[in-house]
């Protein structure tokens, strides 16, 4: 089992040359390189240029390279692609992808620019059409690896309110995961917008662990170490995973395929659960 963490996905706004730089140093398993909401129009060309020097710079370290680009149809997506494509980051991400058949002219239009085969699709899941049709954009395609919420736009279209329970966004977000985990994607929850709301940010970070999310997108330094720490296997979490597979083990070598573990039934899935968490823990120390 190999994994590649995405606990904490920093965007950034491609024309914050401060931002560019500060990123070298911030402990974020990602980073999205925004050429879309966060650029004004008239700072696009200068920012897309910016995304791709620091692509190719080579001075991100272990973070894993994300450019957001233009939308569909906007007047920047074709040259955001081309340069973008040029610059080979870890990924693409896409915003508001509604369909399945955009998913695939999309790959079919890296293919034609010479992508890379390793690049990737992230495709943003942030329109009611989208959560609809979830299932089928995961499926469209091998490229696409990493499905990202878009909670803003998702309220806004869904006539919604933020509110802390977000509870107008539990069937969204549940399709979206159930989406990704039935087509083996991996799915980053959305952003927190109140950048000095440290508590109110870590309590949606539990909340998107506990609904199955594999890290949050974030849009401040200071949200990191949260969700470094909220995602990431805790040492008790790593010493009863290894407890629990020698107990299985042991389970196995007497004949029985089940077991009771701390007064509690465990059968395989538990073990594959727990080998699942000690994955993860080995792939945070080896970053
Ligand atoms: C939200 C911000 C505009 C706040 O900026 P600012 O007021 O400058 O913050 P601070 O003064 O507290 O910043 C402290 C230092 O940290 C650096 N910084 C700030 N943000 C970032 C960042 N994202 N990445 C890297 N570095 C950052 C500052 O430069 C300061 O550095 P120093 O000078 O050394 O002290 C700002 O945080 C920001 O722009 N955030 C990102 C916004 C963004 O990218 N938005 C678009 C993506 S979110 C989205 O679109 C979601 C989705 O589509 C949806 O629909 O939901
Ligand atoms: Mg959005």
């Amino acid at each position: 089992m190999t994994f590649r963490p995405r606990r904490s996905v920093l965007y950034m706004p491609a024309s914050n040359q401060r931002a560019l730089e500060k990123a070298r140093t911030i402990d974020c398993d990602a980073i999205i390189f925004d050429l879309e909401d966060a650029v004004a129009p008239d700072a696009k060309p200068q920012a897309r240029q910016a995304a791709c020097d620091a692509v190719a710079s080579g001075d991100y370290g272990y973070r894993e390279l994300v450019v957001r680009v233009n939308g569909v149809g906007t007047a920047w997506h074709d040259d955001d692609l081309a340069a973008v494509c040029a610059a080979r980051p870890a990924a693409i991400a896409v915003p508001k992808v509604s369909s399945p058949e955009q998913v695939r002219q999309l790959v079919d239009t890296f293919e034609g620019l010479g992508a890379d085969p390793q690049m990737n699709l992230w495709a943003m899941i942030e329109t009611p059409r989208a959560i609809v049709d979830a299932d089928a954009i995961c499926a469209a395609s091998e490229r696409l690896n990493v499905v990202v919420l878009g909670t803003n736009d998702l309220l806004n279209e869904l006539r919604a309110q933020s509110v802390p329970s977000r509870r107008p966004l539990q069937y969204a977000l549940s399709a979206a995961i159930c989406a990704a985990r039935a087509n083996d994607k991996v799915v980053l929850d959305g952003v927190f917008n109140d950048v000095r709301d440290i508590g109110g940010f870590e309590q949606e970070c539990v909340d998107g662990r506990v609904l199955g999310f594999d890290g949050k997108t974030l849009i401040h330094p200071a949200q990191v170490g949260i969700a470094n720490r909220v995602w990431a296997p805790s040492a008790d979490d790593v010493a009863r995973a290894r407890e629990l597979i020698d107990t299985f083990d042991q389970a196995l070598a007497e004949g029985r395929g089940v077991v009771t573990f701390h007064g509690k039934m465990i059968e395989n899935l538990h073990v594959e659960t727990a080998r699942r968490v000690l994955a993860m823990h080995e792939a945070i120390r080896a970053r």
